[in-house]
């Protein structure tokens, strides 16, 4: 794990100290938009996602270029699940770079920037003619494939619409602060009180989502939205990873009847259960932590099955 400064590597894990044993996340960078005007036009083949199948935020990206029939406009590649001293690597095919044949995720960040500073992150939406970084933050990434290609796809599913931003925008906001960051809040703290303040607004926010699910099928009302999927990929890392990795064990997932029912309907929805690589999510977090845990051993369960109907 690391970091670049003024283009140079430096193998070095997260300054918790300096937040009193927080952990606290860094505003991403390469904020672009793609748009019929702009430098960055929407064009088939022009873009290639890279992502990790172990990152909840790259997989909202993984997951919206198919619910939004992208796939053939865009490319993927896949990191290895391993992220160690020189940060996300790639390895032998298929998990290798096919544009530029890197070895490091971060030569790609230094060919957008040969001066960047900054956290090395996935996912990274790449402009294949620029040859640079268009986006590199997941809830801007979602939001492109959402509606930027929609002439070219003739898909016109909307996870965003006009008349529930407001409502989407608010549910985003305590979620991500007490449950998609707030896993890692409890996970990477270094002193006791930080683990606990957050392991608090983390069970005070999922009880939060149960009790929402009691009346409505999804977190915005009757419609399935952006907001839904941000949740959802949280959520299905939970009981593998977070719950023993991260210490966010007060409840398992499957311990509440209305959030895993949930997680096992948006599981179920055609195209994402492939999106869900258990195997490359738990290698990932059990083997690249060693401040956490340092054997890097994976642990063989829990069994879940996702695939369990939803009544
Ligand atoms: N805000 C970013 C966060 C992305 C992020 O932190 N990804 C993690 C993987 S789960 C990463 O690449 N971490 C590497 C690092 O922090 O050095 C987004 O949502 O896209």
């Amino acid at each position: 794990m690391g970091l670049l400064v003024d283009g140079e590597w430096h193998d070095k894990w997260y300054d918790t100290e300096k937040h009193g044993g927080r952990f606290v996340r860094s505003e991403s960078q390469f904020r672009n938009q793609i748009t019929a005007d702009g430098d960055f036009p929407p064009e088939s083949g022009r873009y290639h996602l890279y992502v990790s199948y172990a990152c909840p935020w790259a997989h909202r990206a993984l997951i919206f270029r198919k619910l939004k029939s992208l796939e053939e406009h865009i490319d993927v590649s896949v990191v290895h699940p391993l992220m160690l001293e020189n940060g996300w690597e790639f390895g032998d095919a298929p998990l290798n770079d096919p544009l530029y044949q890197n070895d490091f995720m971060y030569q790609l960040y230094l060919q957008a920037d040969k001066n960047y500073s900054g956290r090395v992150t996935v996912p990274v939406l790449w402009d294949k003619k620029q040859g640079t970084i268009v986006n590199n933050e997941s809830a801007d990434i979602i939001r492109i494939f959402n509606s930027a290609f929609n002439e070219l796809t003739g898909n016109d599913d909307d996870y965003y619409p006009d008349d529930l931003q407001q409502h989407i925008d608010e549910v985003n906001d305590w979620v991500y602060n007490d449950i998609n960051n707030g896993v890692y809040k409890c996970g990477f703290a270094t002193q006791q009180d930080a683990y606990e303040e957050a392991f608090e607004a983390l069970f005070s926010a999922l009880n939060r989502v149960e009790k929402i699910l009691e009346q409505q099928p999804f977190l915005a009302g009757e419609r399935l939205t952006e907001a839904d999927w941000r949740l959802f990929t949280t959520l299905v890392r939970f009981d593998a990873v977070y719950y023993g990795h991260f210490k966010t064990n007060q409840q398992r997932i499957v311990d509440y009847p209305n959030m895993w029912r949930y997680v096992r309907r948006l599981y179920q929805h055609p195209g994402v259960a492939e999106t869900v690589v258990m195997d490359h999510i738990k290698t990932h977090y059990y083997g690249s932590h060693k401040t956490i845990n340092p054997t890097q051993i994976v642990p063989v369960g829990p069994d879940i099955d996702f695939l369990q109907p939803v009544e």
